[in-house]
């Protein structure tokens, strides 16, 4: 029993797959920030799932409906109820196979820890489709991190093998190619070729009756120097927690991550100097945290995530009504990749849990503030 999360800010996230809806309540908002409907629709409109083969042929309009916290175009202070309805479910695709579980996915474990009380349609509570209420919550997040000069963005580092290009170490190039990720409506990637490419892999695998994975990117910039608590709610710690919550999501690096395993001191360390009264790393191995605390460069984190465990190819399990082994030909409709729809997945966490630690160091007010305190202090 664990749908909240959040220290300053308290996200609850709600609802199964073919339940009437899911749904998002963000809790902790300071009063009379703006509330960008359009940007938060445009947002979800990138984990949306769409028509062309690249994702599930469940398509919904992922409309988000405000129940509560917002008047007049901002917020009131109190509760924010964000909810999205189910309009296209297909239960029956799960009660031919009911009992059956899916290898890779959680009906396994849900039955066990739940009973057989659990939904199991659409995998239920543990379906990607909750996301949609992240991608609510973190929208709203990431549109009052943008008025004060934070820029998240995520991009597919890789799918299938295929690399996109690399993120600029320059603060301003970085910045370009974060804006660009914003304004991208496609794949969410740097380079036209990668992504052209990464569309075939996935094509490809999808027409095999089979899954890929990848590795999604995100970079933060304009972050001030000095958000994070020590030990427990470290920025990794927190960022780590938020991104681990999302289904498929199997590992976490900040930086050059499991990289600087086999590098030396010498060629880790970020050589630090002062540029424009500012202390900066020529590098930023360390992605932009010292000591769990920000310090000032971008912030970099990557997530390994999985190949999606529904896939068409016949595949061995075990029946929980006779608990003996048996086949499984999965019938429903399935991502052939989650990566690239979970990239504003991913954005939306990183900035939830950003707004959090802000937060957590000067208080709620500079949320609605029209100059951050981290400028004039
Ligand atoms: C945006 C998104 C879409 C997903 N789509 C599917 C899908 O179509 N089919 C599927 O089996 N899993 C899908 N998943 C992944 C499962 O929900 C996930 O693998 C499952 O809950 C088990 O959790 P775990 O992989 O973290 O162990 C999706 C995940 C996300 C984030
Ligand atoms: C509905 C979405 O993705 C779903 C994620 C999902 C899973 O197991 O995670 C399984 C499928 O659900 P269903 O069998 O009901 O079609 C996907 O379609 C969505 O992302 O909006």
């Amino acid at each position: 029993m664990k749908n909240t999360y959040g220290s300053a800010l308290a996200l609850t996230i709600f609802g199964e797959s073919h339940g009437a809806a899911i749904g998002a309540v963000l809790d902790g908002l300071a009063a009379g920030i703006p509330v960008d409907e359009e940007f938060i629709a445009a947002q979800m409109e990138k984990r949306r799932a769409k028509k062309g083969g690249l994702s599930t042929s469940r398509i919904e309009a992922d409309q988000v409906r405000f129940l509560s916290g917002v008047y007049n175009g901002r917020t009131t202070g109190t509760a924010i109820t964000m909810v999205i309805e189910n309009t296209n479910t297909r239960s029956g695709d799960y009660a031919k196979t009911l009992g059956l579980c899916r290898p890779g996915h959680a009906d396994y474990t849900a039955h066990v820890k739940y009973g057989g009380f659990e939904d199991f349609r659409g995998g239920g509570h543990f379906s990607g489709r909750i996301t949609a209420a992240l991608c609510a919550a973190g929208a709203l997040c990431q549109s009052m991190l943008r008025a004060k000069g934070i820029r998240v963005a995520t991009h597919a580092a890789r799918i299938a093998g295929v690399e996109d290009e690399a993120f600029a170490l320059e603060p301003e190039a970085l910045n370009a190619q974060l804006e660009a990720l914003d304004a991208c409506t496609g794949l969410p990637v740097l380079s036209e070729a990668a992504g052209e490419a990464m569309q075939q892999a996935i094509r490809a695998a999808a027409s095999e009756g089979d899954s890929v994975g990848g590795v999604l990117e995100t970079a933060v910039t304009g972050l001030p120097a000095g958000a994070g608590e020590p030990f427990f709610d470290s920025v990794e710690s927190q960022l780590a927690h938020l991104l681990f919550s999302i289904p498929a999501v199997k590992g976490v690096e900040f930086g050059a991550g499991f990289a600087m395993a086999g590098l030396r001191g010498s060629q880790a360390n970020d050589p630090m100097t002062v540029k424009d009264g500012r202390v900066i790393t020529t590098t930023n191995n360390n992605g932009g945290i010292n000591g769990g605390i920000t310090n000032g460069m971008p912030l970099v984190v990557r997530t390994a995530v999985k190949p999606t465990p529904s896939i068409y190819k016949p595949q061995q399990t075990v029946d929980m009504s006779t608990l003996q082994p048996a086949e499984l030909q999965i019938q429903g409709r399935h991502d052939p990749c989650i990566a690239h729809r979970a990239a504003i997945v991913q954005t939306a966490a990183v900035a939830f849990g950003l707004a959090d630690l802000l937060t957590q160091r000067w208080g709620p007010l500079w949320q609605a503030e029209e100059e951050a305190p981290w400028n004039t202090d």
